[in-house]
């Protein structure tokens, strides 16, 4: 159940409460191998995926088609239907069952479950589930942004903007370094770099802990599309370099550019002045 303080309404409500409630149940089988001593698989890509991430899969996929059987479920570990078929999708859920599944294998606990609504080719509704602390975040266009604790109390989630007394916190992957951010955060003024994996990124901005994570490369739509929900709704901003909105849907289901997400759309202007 939602928390009683979220007072989230329709369009999404209806839509939150099962794709809440699911993240947690996934985030429940997602630990029991944790807990365990898993194995791992290399995909084509050469990316790990394990028991887990199968197992997250299949859950979130069934019970979402159980509570919605006209709304098609698009996951990071099922073949993606052709762009004939899925471009004229009005709705679609879009999951990615364990995102950070190199946090998972390393046993570091920065990994996330995500389930996000598209409509058209916008990001609406956001959950983003930490199975090993318990904490959930989510967010549905318009309504804001929350973080319920494992207890079940829960907040309003709001960006901090910074200020010119203290270093800008800069988001990075803990485990997908990049030579073009490096080069990029030589640029700013003494930036202090926060380590993690997964989608937490964005979180920390809605939460007010991150105020910037760049991305030069490419990241799939499922690693992005929850996450982004919460930020911009706790009134951060997700943009490509050209401070377009990201867009979903597409005929290759990347943002191929990379993003830049920020805490507030005059940071992003700054930043992305700075950068031309
Ligand atoms: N260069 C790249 N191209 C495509 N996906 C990438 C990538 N670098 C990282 N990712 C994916 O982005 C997700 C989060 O990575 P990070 O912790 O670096 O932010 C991971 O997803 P999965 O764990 O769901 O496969 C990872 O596979
Ligand atoms: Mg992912």
């Amino acid at each position: 159940m939602l928390p009683t303080v979220c007072d989230l309404e329709e369009p999404y409500r209806r839509f939150m409460e099962p794709a809440y409630r699911i993240a947690i149940e996934a985030g429940g089988l997602i630990l029991e191998v944790y807990d365990d001593d898993h194995q791992v698989s290399y995909k084509d890509d050469r990316s790990p995926i394990t028991r887990a991430d199968r197992a997250s899969h299949h859950h979130i996929t069934q019970a979402l088609q159980a509570s919605f059987p006209d709304i098609p479920v698009l996951s990071e570990e099922a073949e993606l239907p052709d762009f004939q078929v899925r471009r004229d999708y009005s709705r679609f859920w879009l999951i990615d069952p364990l995102d950070g599944t190199r946090e998972f294998v390393n046993r570091n606990d920065e990994f996330t479950v995500n389930i996000a609504l598209i409509e058209g080719t916008r990001a609406v509704l956001g959950v983003v589930h930490v199975p090993v602390s318990g904490q959930t975040f989510f967010g549905a266009a318009g309504q804001g942004a929350w973080l319920a604790e494992r207890d079940g109390t829960a907040r309003r989630l709001a960006c901090v903007r910074p200020t010119s007394e203290r270093a800008l916190r800069i988001g990075v992957s803990r485990s997908h370094p990049d030579p073009r951010l490096t080069e990029f955060l030589n640029h700013l003024d003494a930036p202090q770099s926060v380590p993690l994996g997964s989608s937490l990124k964005f979180c920390r901005i809605a939460e007010g802990q991150v105020d910037l994570y760049p991305r030069m490369h490419p990241l799939r739509e499922w690693d992005v599309a929850a996450a982004q929900v919460i930020t911009e709704e706790a009134g951060g901003v997700v943009w490509d370099w050209q401070a377009r909105p990201l867009t979903y849907n597409k005929e290759v289901m990347k943002h191929d550019g990379g993003f830049l997400a920020a805490a507030g759309s005059g940071l992003a202007e700054r930043i992305l002045a700075g950068s031309r």
